[in-house]
């Protein structure tokens, strides 16, 4: 049985109206959004990713995917924010995040807001990035079972209120498994895995990387704590899982996060593939949740 978003925050219900500031979207009447069902009650899957050119070719791919016709340029619903892009395909929201769960988790407040006001039945988050490998090709997708942060623990660490929480970051086997089963066809070429992943809220020494402006330690003590990471099952690195996963687990919307690894860490820290090569990876979450897309629509 479908259903609608149910967001735990009992305040929601005394606002009669709401601002969702950075998309640029104003909810008139919270108690009849009608003018907001309209427009976004369709949505089912939303695809969020960090940058607003990937969203905008994803959302041309897609278009292609759901049999749509139309040539003319995708529209940004959240222009006038400069802060985010945001795009509308049939069924398929599209947002930009930026990078890292900061910036991410601004507009993810707004989007489960959005979903809920919207009335959107039974929805989907997808997070379509890139990576760091741990141990695998570049080329690699991923698909995250449990997020660890950067101290390696399974959880997202938040301070709220001046304390500290701490919340569950896993995504759902279900969404897991429905997203996978559309990866590893022989035509292909690289490998879909499941695999955990850490998300850190730095690129550099965050990540464990010896290339940033400041290192105080040395390649010996990187590798040792990539090969931790590696026990625990982490096979890429990035920098929203954390709070992707917690943040809709508290919210009660399944999500998930598919990303193609563009460097192996083993080997180094410098992304050095080619500017085409990058659009080429890009483009392997793009083929995996478009065949999901499809199998939802049957089209
Ligand atoms: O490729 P995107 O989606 O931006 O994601 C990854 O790339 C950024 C770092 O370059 C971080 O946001 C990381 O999570
Ligand atoms: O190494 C990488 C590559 C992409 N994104 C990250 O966060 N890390």
């Amino acid at each position: 049985m479908s259903k609608g978003v149910e967001l735990k925050n009992p305040n929601l219900k005394n606002m009669s109206s709401d601002y969702l500031y950075h998309l640029t979207i104003n909810v008139a009447n919270t108690v009849d959004a009608s003018d907001i069902q309209q427009q976004f009650g369709d949505v089912k899957v939303v695809c969020m990713g960090g940058t607003s050119s990937r969203m905008r070719d994803l959302a041309l791919y897609l278009r292609n995917v759901l049999g749509n016709s139309d040539t003319s340029e995708p529209i940004d619903l959240a222009a006038g924010g400069h802060r985010y892009a945001l795009f509308k395909e049939g069924p398929v929201l599209l947002a930009s995040h930026g990078v890292g769960s900061s910036t991410a988790s601004v507009v993810l407040h707004e989007l489960l807001k959005l979903l809920k006001y919207a009335k959107c039945q039974d929805p989907v988050i997808i997070r379509i990035g890139t990576c760091g490998g741990v141990g695998v090709a570049p080329g690699t997708v991923v698909v995250t079972k449990n997020a660890f942060n950067g101290y390696l623990r399974n959880e997202h660490e938040i301070p709220i209120l001046g304390k500290r929480v701490v919340r569950p970051a896993y995504f759902p086997e279900q969404v897991i498994q429905d997203i996978l089963k559309h990866g590893n066809r022989s035509e292909d070429g690289f490998d879909t895995i499941i695999a955990n992943t850490m998300s850190t809220d730095c690129f550099y020494e965050g990540q464990g990387r010896i290339d940033g402006a400041v290192c105080e330690y040395d390649d010996a003590a990187k590798l040792e704590f990539l090969k931790e990471c590696h026990k625990l099952g982490i096979r890429n690195i990035e920098m929203e899982a954390t709070m992707l996963s917690s943040l809709t687990l508290q919210a009660g919307v399944k999500a998930a996060d598919i990303c193609v690894t563009i460097v192996n860490r083993l080997n180094g820290d410098q992304v050095e593939i080619t500017p085409e090569t990058k659009k080429a990876f890009e483009q392997r979450p793009f083929l995996i949740v478009g065949r999901y897309i499809q199998g939802l629509f049957g089209k």
